[in-house]
């Protein structure tokens, strides 16, 4: 049970987490600091939070969790800005998408503090964003990441794994660098692509009857095109050469696909395909099932 929980950036990510731990009766009062006080007293509207704090000394003292769920970017900016008035029982977590840019930009600002930081990503979300699209059970069933580092104590990464835990998550271990490589393939990656398709589309003249007559399947590709702006553009840059490897390495099967088109090689085309389908299908029946079976 945490006394004060604090949370940066009342949004999708830190809304759903202090509706979850509150459900869970595992926080007593929930502070919400933000960069929007509009955005922060709808987020105490809704109930997400108690009360709104402006000002982030103020906000830290005596809080025995602190989770940054702002734009990864931010992430330098916030922490130094507690920096001096952490106690030092507070354990410091985050909720950001890539975690090496994360954990460098949590040394430089905390310094000799850093132990107090628990690295961690619900991989749970959505493209809606802001404190109107939080959800109690955005976790039940997901996963978090916690890429512990060498300085943190067991039982401050206990702490942490308890309450995403209490969210209803299950938590996994990756090392930051294992964690960037992975999430550049299957997360970063596919948002990249798109947005790059509805963009290409969007910029075509005859736009509006190619959006028409878009169905199901361009909605089911490009839903994700939909997400903010800010927070994707700050994870494309932050794990700018593990999503660049993924690019290239995209380009080269994109380039041997264009081939088998100009080819007219329905063969290799359909060899192509059906790999694609089975491993679609694998990946739905194993890896997707268990997680609605969990949540
Ligand atoms: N959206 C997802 O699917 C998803 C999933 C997992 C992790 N994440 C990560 O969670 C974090 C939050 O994403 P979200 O989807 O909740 O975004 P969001 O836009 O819904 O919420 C972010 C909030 O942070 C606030 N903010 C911006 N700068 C700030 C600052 N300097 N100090 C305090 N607050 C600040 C914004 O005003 C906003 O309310 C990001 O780091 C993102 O990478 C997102
Ligand atoms: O469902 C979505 O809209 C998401 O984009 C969620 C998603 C993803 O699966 O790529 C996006 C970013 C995260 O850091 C974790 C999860």
């Amino acid at each position: 049970m945490f006394k004060k929980v604090v949370i940066f950036g009342v949004g999708l990510i830190g809304g759903s987490f202090a509706l979850a731990l509150r459900r869970a009766g595992q926080a007593d009062h929930i502070v919400g600091v933000g960069r929007s006080l509009v955005s922060l007293e709808r987020a105490r509207e809704l109930g997400l939070i108690d009360t709104v704090a402006t000002d982030p000394a103020a906000a830290v003292e005596g809080a025995d969790l602190i989770l940054l769920a702002a734009p990864v970017a931010q992430t330098e900016t916030i922490l130094a800005s507690i920096a001096p008035y952490l106690n030092p029982q507070a354990i410091v977590t985050d909720a950001g998408s890539t975690k090496g840019d994360v954990v460098a930009a949590a040394r430089k600002a905390l310094g000799a503090r850093i132990g107090q930081f628990v690295p961690a990503h619900p991989i749970a979300g959505r493209e809606q964003h802001g404190p109107e699209a939080a959800l109690a059970d955005l976790y039940e069933g997901k996963k978090v990441v916690i890429t512990a580092l060498p300085e943190n104590a067991a039982r401050d990464v206990e702490t942490v794994a308890a309450a995403w835990r209490a969210c209803g998550a299950i938590i996994h271990r990756l090392s930051p660098q294992e964690h960037d490589a992975v999430f550049a393939s299957v997360s970063h990656l596919p948002h990249v692509l798109a947005f790059a398709l509805v963009d290409d589309i969007a910029a075509k003249p005859h736009a509006d009857t190619l959006f028409q007559y878009a169905a199901s399947g361009f909605r089911d590709f490009t839903r994700i095109a939909a997400s903010s702006p800010e927070m994707w553009r700050d994870i494309t840059l932050a794990n700018r050469d593990a999503l660049l490897t993924e690019v290239d390495a995209y380009l080269v099967q994109l380039q041997a696909i264009r081939e088998m088109i100009a080819n007219s090689d329905g063969p290799a085309l359909e060899q192509v395909y059906a790999s694609a389908r089975d491993a679609r299908q694998q990946w739905a029946a194993a890896i997707e099932a268990a997680e609605r079976k969990n949540g």
